[in-house]
């Protein structure tokens, strides 16, 4: 089983044709609940590892991931409200003003941590879970426990606006992204990471040296690149799709990245050690076509394997 640990929260979000503020949808959301779910909807065995909240949106998203066979053993319910994103959308981009202050998902803390169940071989964490207390270091001492022992891979979805002590949240991804075995970066999270005077190529080539035997650099609608140590550079343009808006593009690539990456029978240690440019590019791409389908309808809506 992969298990997804991280935030699920609600995404505040304009219908399309709504220009000011009215009219916000709640959908559920939180970049690590829109890779479970695009995991469960593409037939992967997948669990989630979050706190969420007994209110209603707590239930939504329980009910959410139920829908999309995402195991919910591992989830903690408390009375602390749900994580709000509200987002706004120029042109289908979407840029986000969070309401977590004390929320379910932002307060899990490790000594409330369920027992992991013996059939988690893989662990992926990201986003704001590794930016806000406690639930960051909470994540983090957990990747330190168990990455020996399980494929581990992060999508740190930097969001510096969330972090107060910069300098701690640098060294703690720094840390995590050297136990990772698949790490996914945006450009964008590249360039915020390493805020040095090197060439992309360079950049890559750094963080490869911290650990991960693979690295996925995104580029929105530029597409993606995929690298391996002593491998050729393998690129996947992005599908030409009708965008509607971009809201967890590069949490359903990843699901379609892992989900393909377990179909092959990669999904394991040693094969991601030595993985093949093939299967790498396989990979890629059914993610790539997974988050077309979640950029071209509205909120993350991660597709179903027959919609690929
Ligand atoms: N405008 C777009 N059109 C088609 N695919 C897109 C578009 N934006 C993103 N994607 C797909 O989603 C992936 C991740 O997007 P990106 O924006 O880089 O990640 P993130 O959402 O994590 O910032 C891209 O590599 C591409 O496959
Ligand atoms: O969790 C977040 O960072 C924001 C969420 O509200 C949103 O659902 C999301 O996951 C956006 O992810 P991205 O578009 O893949 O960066």
């Amino acid at each position: 089983m992969t298990l997804c640990g991280g935030e699920a929260l609600i995404d505040m979000i304009p219908p399309p044709t709504t220009a000011g503020p009215d009219g916000f949808v709640p959908h559920s959301g939180g970049a690590v609940f829109n890779t479970a779910i695009a995991l469960g909807r593409l037939g992967v065995q997948v669990g989630m590892l979050t706190g969420l909240s007994a209110d209603m949106f707590g239930r939504q998203l329980v009910e959410a991931l139920e829908a999309s066979h995402v195991d919910t053993s591992h989830v903690v319910v408390s009375d602390r409200p749900t994580t709000l994103a509200f987002v706004r959308l120029v042109d289908g981009h979407a840029t986000y003003c969070f309401f977590d202050e004390n929320s379910a998902g932002r307060m899990l803390d490790t000594a409330e941590f369920p027992v992991l169940c013996s059939e988690v071989s893989t662990l992926f964490f990201g986003g704001i879970s590794l930016a806000c207390e406690p639930s960051a270091k909470a994540y983090a001492a957990l990747l330190e426990q168990e990455y020996a022992k399980r494929v581990v891979m992060i999508d740190p979805n930097i969001r510096p606006r969330f972090v107060k002590d910069i300098d701690r949240y640098r060294a703690r991804l720094d840390r995590m992204i050297s136990r990772a075995d698949i790490v996914k970066v945006s450009d964008e999270d590249l360039n915020w990471f390493l805020p040095v005077p090197l060439s992309m190529r360079e950049k890559v080539a750094l963080l490869l040296e911290r650990g991960p035997s693979v690295l996925i650099l995104t580029h929105g609608g530029e597409g993606a690149s995929g690298f391996i140590a002593d491998g050729p550079v393998v690129k996947v343009p992005a599908q030409r799709v009708e965008i509607t808006d971009t809201v967890g593009a590069g949490d359903t690539f990843n699901g379609g990245f892992l989900a393909k990456l377990s179909e092959l029978g990669c999904l394991t240690k040693a094969q991601l050690s030595s993985l093949s440019a093939d299967a790498l590019h396989q990979a890629m791409q059914h993610g790539s076509k997974a988050a077309a389908v979640t950029v071209s309808r509205a909120g993350a809506n991660p597709p179903w394997a027959g919609e690929l």
